[in-house]
């Protein structure tokens, strides 16, 4: 390489030039002055060395950088040069770090080289570096004052007291993002830290001298691209802090056109899976079917005479076998996909000059035992909770905390409080994933994420917060491991009312919100509520779908958002933009109003490579449910997912009032005459916007303007002409509760003070409020099964609801499934189980619920999610039975020919495929 090539021109406003060469052949010499280089990670002066000479921290391309950075990628970077990504070598006179393997040799060129053998550039060594002494005071006046007052505490306490390096692998929660270097699976991961449109990407070039010309140091294309970043960023704080802007004119002028016909597009589309790529495993259903009949028609007219109990029970199990195939196959035959528009919902609701129009919403979080559910876990799930990407006031977090624990409380308190330095600094950044450990587990990539050096610094020092935070976090967890004898005391001195986990009353606590301080930039923070429901002996608490229930009538008495989140205390949001995502099918004004839930896919961090214990669930999250989306919409899955508050109380689905034509369910819908010759007769609505977009009260009947097909006039019927004590005997006896059911777009009453409504609160958390109420029966999360998510999604459905199936290309949520063998199979079959409650019990989806709006392919998938189970019977005595014909001799079928060899080669491979692949199992599509 032409030593020309390396060569790297430093100039700023302080404009000196300096040369170095990359060979390092012969000593490069600075051309005049040494000083004033930029370190392109910070900002700040790189620095000078004792000698006097340039500060260099990569040999290899010189690329500018400071020793406080340079000694801050070395700790907790990632540990090579930005810009070429070699290892950086431990400069004398800087700080040990961990993977130093000498004590005293300098310059371990062997190793440093071994680690990286493709650049095999020996003898490329920088002379300057294997003398390079620090300049310490220079240094000193660089180093972030911050880092200089906190010193780095120890390597930070897991939640269970160990350190991090004892930890054994398989563990729930949050011991992969301390094992892996950032992201699992080798994959790096490249954080966004500002949003993609802010700066477009540059393609790196592969030629090594290209890309030194496009980042190099001082090259116009960095500075431009800072530059335009600045510019962007500046645009869009004075876009979110004007407040007296232009006024939004829906019937005007010329130049608001365009926008204006942007915001009365559709916020989401659906888009059907090509035919090419579907029809052919159409085809494969079909002919697997009809070779099936085939076979059986063979098995039934051939029965084996002197083996006939043999006979008997093989047959049996087939046609169980074939059954289940039925049942798994034919929910899967109009998968679709869907497409938000983010920017139309701004667009739409959130008008320049006036307060957002957006829908409140009120997450819920559900926790019980704080020590197989780290607080830690918890509090990184609320945190990114009330960093998300929505309007504050808009937003309140309710966490449930079922083992009325201190440690969750005095946990949730410290949160609160770290919250106020959390969520400026994510907003601010516009950083992802906003659950702090899961952030500060990826590794920046200071090129590609366009970093701007304040940010760096910020980060920095929100990283020492964090750790301090978790310090302070595994301080709690110790101390709440010995259990005083007279119980916890809370900080006044009062005993902690929790102290008797199955015999307390219940507990409300309101954090942050309007009355509750502001973050570090006086900005207010979404509302943080502790509630602990009341539990005495002798009554049935229902466990989660109890925790929930609980959670609706403190929210609907509180803050009554008209829409509802609830997530897994283990389920963080992944993607800030996850409930807009929702709000995109939620808030449109054609499809919305039938819509019950919108269900997220579960993704899962930390999970081994083959995913051994089939933890991810690829066939069911990626094709069943996309495939019940393309019917009545997609199953509950319990975590991650948007309800309309409406749908939770047991009110029928808006009636879709279609043309006489058009009621069939047909399948398939591309044969069927009677309802898709008309698609493409879109009705466009003509109507003024702001007609369109009127709410609707459930107390007056309005019509909407056409469906999503865009053909169907909706009539909301919901029409609450229901007596007072009938609506007491539904939600029980709170009036406050009862009142907010009659609020169709949510809010509460104003005239209730909230001392007031804290005590109403209290109220309908106690263990008798849903005596003799439908509670849990029709209202709510229903109980009677430990899956209870699956019964809830299924009633709404009944009830004529469809659900929307909602996959951002980045992961809305992200949990922690169960990595050890003992807790995926405790999880399986605590699954297995909760299905067959649900088969067995009055709400078996064979039955239950006929001329209630439930489609019969949405029927077939609920069959399917809760006899499954059952397989593994038949599946045990089909597998018994070639042992059985081999010690008596005889065989399940006569005398064999070659055409049924063929047949039941198919079908084998059918009744494996069903058995295998069935519903939460990852094999391929059929
Ligand atoms: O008495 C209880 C028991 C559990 N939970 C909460 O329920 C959630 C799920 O419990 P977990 O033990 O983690 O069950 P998983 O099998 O991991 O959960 C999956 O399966 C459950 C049952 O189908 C669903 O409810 C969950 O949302 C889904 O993630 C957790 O947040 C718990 O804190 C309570 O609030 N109260
Ligand atoms: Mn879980
Ligand atoms: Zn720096
Ligand atoms: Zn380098």
């Amino acid at each position: 390489m032409e030593a020309s090539a390396g060569l790297v021109a430093g100039s700023h406003n302080r404009n000196e030039l300096v040369v170095i060469r990359r060979d390092g052949e012969s000593a490069p010499k600075p051309l005049q002055q040494l000083s004033g280089q930029i370190c392109h990670i910070c900002g700040d002066d790189v620095g000078l060395t004792v000698d006097g000479e340039l500060f260099v921290a990569c040999n290899e391309c010189a690329f500018p950088i400071c020793r406080t950075c340079y000694e801050y990628e070395r700790r907790e970077g990632t540990q090579v040069c930005p810009q070429c990504k070699t290892r950086f070598k431990r400069l004398k006179g800087c700080a040990r770090v961990e993977g130093d393997e000498e004590e005293d040799d300098i310059d371990d060129l062997e190793n440093e080289f071994n680690f990286d053998a493709t650049k095999g550039r020996k003898n490329m060594q920088h002379p300057l570096a294997t003398d390079a002494i620090l300049h310490y005071g220079r240094a000193f006046d660089n180093a972030d004052p911050h880092q200089a007052l906190h010193p780095l505490p120890q390597l930070p306490l897991l939640t269970d007291g160990r350190t991090v390096g004892d930890i054994p692998p398989e563990q729930h929660a949050l011991v992969p993002s301390f094992m892996s270097n950032g992201g699992g699976g080798g994959k790096r991961i490249h954080p966004l830290p500002f949003s993609d449109h802010t700066l477009p990407v540059q393609p790196r070039s592969m030629d090594p001298s290209k890309d030194l010309a496009a980042y190099g140091y001082g090259s116009i294309a960095w500075k431009e691209r800072m530059e335009n970043w600045k510019q962007k960023q500046e645009k869009l704080q004075m876009m979110e802090n004007e407040n007296g802007g232009k006024d939004w004119d829906y019937d005007g002028d010329a130049p608001d056109l365009p926008l204006m016909d942007e915001a009365r597009q559709p916020l989401s589309r659906k888009l059907p899976i090509p035919s090419s790529q579907i029809n052919p495993y159409r085809m494969i259903i079909i002919i697997r079917l009809v070779v099936l009949g085939f076979f059986f028609h063979y098995r039934v007219t051939h029965p084996v005479n002197d083996a006939f109990a043999l006979w008997l029970i093989s047959v049996i199990c087939e046609i169980w076998f074939a059954l289940s195939w039925i049942l798994d196959q034919f929910p899967k035959w109009l998968p679709i996909d869907r497409e938000t528009y983010l920017d139309r919902l701004s667009l739409r609701y959130e008008k320049e000059g006036h307060p957002s129009q957006l829908s409140p919403i009120d997450i819920f979080v559900s926790t019980v035992d704080p020590l197989k559910e780290p607080p830690l876990v918890t509090a990184n799930t609320v945190l990114s909770i009330l960093a998300v990407d929505y309007p504050v006031d808009k937003v309140s977090c309710y966490v449930s905390d079922d083992g009325a624990a201190m440690l969750t409380f005095e946990a949730l308190s410290e949160t609160s409080e770290f919250a106020k330095k959390w969520v400026p600094f994510c907003k601010k950044f516009n950083i992802e994933p906003r659950a702090p450990e899961w952030y500060f587990a990826q590794k920046i990539d200071y090129l590609e994420d366009k970093v701007h050096a304040s940010f760096v610094k910020e980060r920095r020092a929100m990283k020492r917060e964090y750790e301090e935070f978790k310090v302070r976090i595994n301080a709690l967890v110790a101390k709440a491991k010995k259990v005083p004898e007279e119980g916890w005391t809370m900080q006044d001195g009062t005993p902690w009312p929790g102290n008797n986990v199955r015999d307390h009353p219940g507990m409300i606590q309101v954090f942050l919100g309007q009355s509750g301080g502001l973050d570090k930039e006086g900005n207010e923070l979404p509302r943080l509520v502790y509630v602990s429901r009341e539990k005495r002996p002798g009554f049935n608490h229902h466990k989660k779908a109890g925790a929930m229930n609980a959670l609706v009538r403190v929210s609907a008495v509180l803050t009554n958002a008209p829409y509802l989140l609830n997530l897994d205390c283990d389920h963080y949001f992944n993607n800030s933009k996850a409930i807009r995502e929702s709000m995109c099918f939620m808030m449109d004004p054609l499809l919305g109003k039938r819509v019950c839930y919108v269900q997220f896919p579960q993704r899962f961090d930390g999970i081994d490579r083959h995913d051994r214990y089939a933890n991810r669930n690829i066939v069911f999250f990626d094709i069943n449910m996309k495939g019940l989306d393309g019917i009545q919409g997609p199953i509950y899955v319990g975590t991650g997912c948007v309800f309309r508050r409406s749908a939770l109380y047991a009110y029928d689905a808006p009636k879709a009032k279609k043309p006489p034509s058009r009621t069939c369910n047909c399948l398939p819908k591309w044969n069927c005459g009677c309802c898709c010759s008309g698609r493409t007769k879109k009705k466009k609505t003509n109507k003024p916007k702001s007609e369109m977009m009127k709410k609707t009260s459930r107390t007056s009947t309005s019509v909407l303007e056409g469906t999503e097909e865009g053909i169907e006039v909706i009539e909301d019927q919901n029409v609450a002409v229901m007596p007072e004590h009938k609506l007491e005997k539904k939600f029980g006896q709170s009036p406050v509760f009862v009142a907010s059911t009659l609020l169709e777009d949510g809010g509460t009453l104003k005239s209730a003070s909230p001392a007031s409504l804290l005590k109403e609160a209290i109220h309908v958390i106690s263990c008798g409020y849903e005596d003799k109420t439908e509670w849990g029966k029709e209202v709510g999360w229903i109980y009677g099964s430990v899956t209870e998510d699956i019964l809830t999604g299924f009633k709404m459905h009944c009830h004529g609801w469809r659900s929307i199936y909602c996959i951002p290309d980045r992961p809305a949520f992200k949990g922690s499934a169960p990595i050890n063998l003992s807790d995926r199979l405790h999880q399986v079959l605590r699954w297995a189980l909760g299905s067959v409650e649900i088969f067995l019990s009055r709400h078996c989806p064979l039955w239950y619920g006929y001329g209630g709006g439930l489609k019969w392919l949405e029927r077939l998938s609920y069959i399917n999610a809760t006899v499954y189970p059952l397989t593994s019977i038949p599946l045990l005595a089909y597998c018994t039975l070639p042992a059985v014909c081999l010690l008596t001799g005889k065989f399940i079928t006569p005398e064999v020919c070659c055409c049924f060899f063929f047949s039941f080669f198919v079908n084998r491979y059918a009744v494996y495929s069903s058995t295998i692949d069935h519903g939460k199992d990852d094999l391929a599509f059929i």
